[in-house]
């Protein structure tokens, strides 16, 4: 269930984006005195976070976190952890409280208890904001094909948050939300740009195998209305 949104530039979609995705902060806010936003790593929520942080609301109610991180030092240039802090945790947005998904660990699957109980006493659940990106492989979040633990990470009747992954489609291990906190959140967006990422989501709506593409998981599903924004 998706329903897609096109825009003629990045600049017009991320104005449009921005402006949905804080009135609906601001509405949880009024609602439950405080809202949680979800955002991904990667190139292409750079320009919209810069934007989003420059939102006039009350950013000291508002509890962001990742969807998925990269498992490198919070300083490493792989990092998403990195990237919200230097364009999401700015100006306006300065007062956020930030959830990590990093521990000091070696390696992923050693950190999750610790980062489990974290997202459990800090983050406010469900999510209200969640945004997604996608691969041009297919992954979402970091949901990679034919990756080791990506049933665990698909599993429905999981109660886990998170879950560690091994991509073998990209560098670095991995920590990620798992497809039931994903589709938990109360509104759900997947923000592509250019033309690759046009043709990607056209492969993925034409087959079914969601161990081929796993963001086909969130095409699928019946749960939660998809919106996709997508700009040239
Ligand atoms: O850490 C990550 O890699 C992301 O959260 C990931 O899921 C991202 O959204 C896609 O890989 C798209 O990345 P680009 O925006 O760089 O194409």
């Amino acid at each position: 269930m998706y329903q897609l949104h096109e825009y003629d530039s990045a600049t017009t979609l991320n104005n449009a984006l921005a402006t949905e995705i804080s009135k609906q902060l601001k509405e949880a806010i009024a609602k439950q005195g405080k809202a949680t936003l979800a955002v991904s790593g990667g190139h292409t929520p750079i320009a919209l976070f810069n934007l989003l942080s420059q939102a006039t609301l009350d950013w000291s109610k508002v509890y962001i976190t990742l969807v998925d991180d990269r498992w490198v030092d919070k300083h490493h240039e792989a990092s998403n952890e990195r990237l919200v802090n230097t364009h999401l945790l700015q100006n306006q947005a300065q007062s956020a409280h930030f959830i990590s998904l990093k521990a000091d660990t070696t390696k992923p699957s050693e950190g999750l208890a610790e980062v489990q109980a974290r997202l459990e006493q800090n983050l406010p659940m469900p999510i209200d904001v969640l945004i997604l990106g996608m691969g041009d492989d297919g992954h979402t979040a970091s949901l990679f094909p034919h990756a080791k633990n990506l049933a665990a990470g698909l599993d429905m009747h999981s109660e886990k948050l998170v879950i560690d992954m091994q991509p073998l489609t990209a560098p670095h291990e991995r920590i990620t939300l798992t497809l039931p906190v994903i589709l938990a959140s109360r509104h759900l967006y997947l923000h592509l740009v250019g033309e690759t990422k046009k043709e990607v989501l056209h492969q993925a709506t034409q087959g079914q195998d969601i161990n081929e593409m796993p963001i086909r998981a969130v095409l699928q599903q019946d749960k939660n209305p998809l919106q996709i924004y997508w700009a040239k």
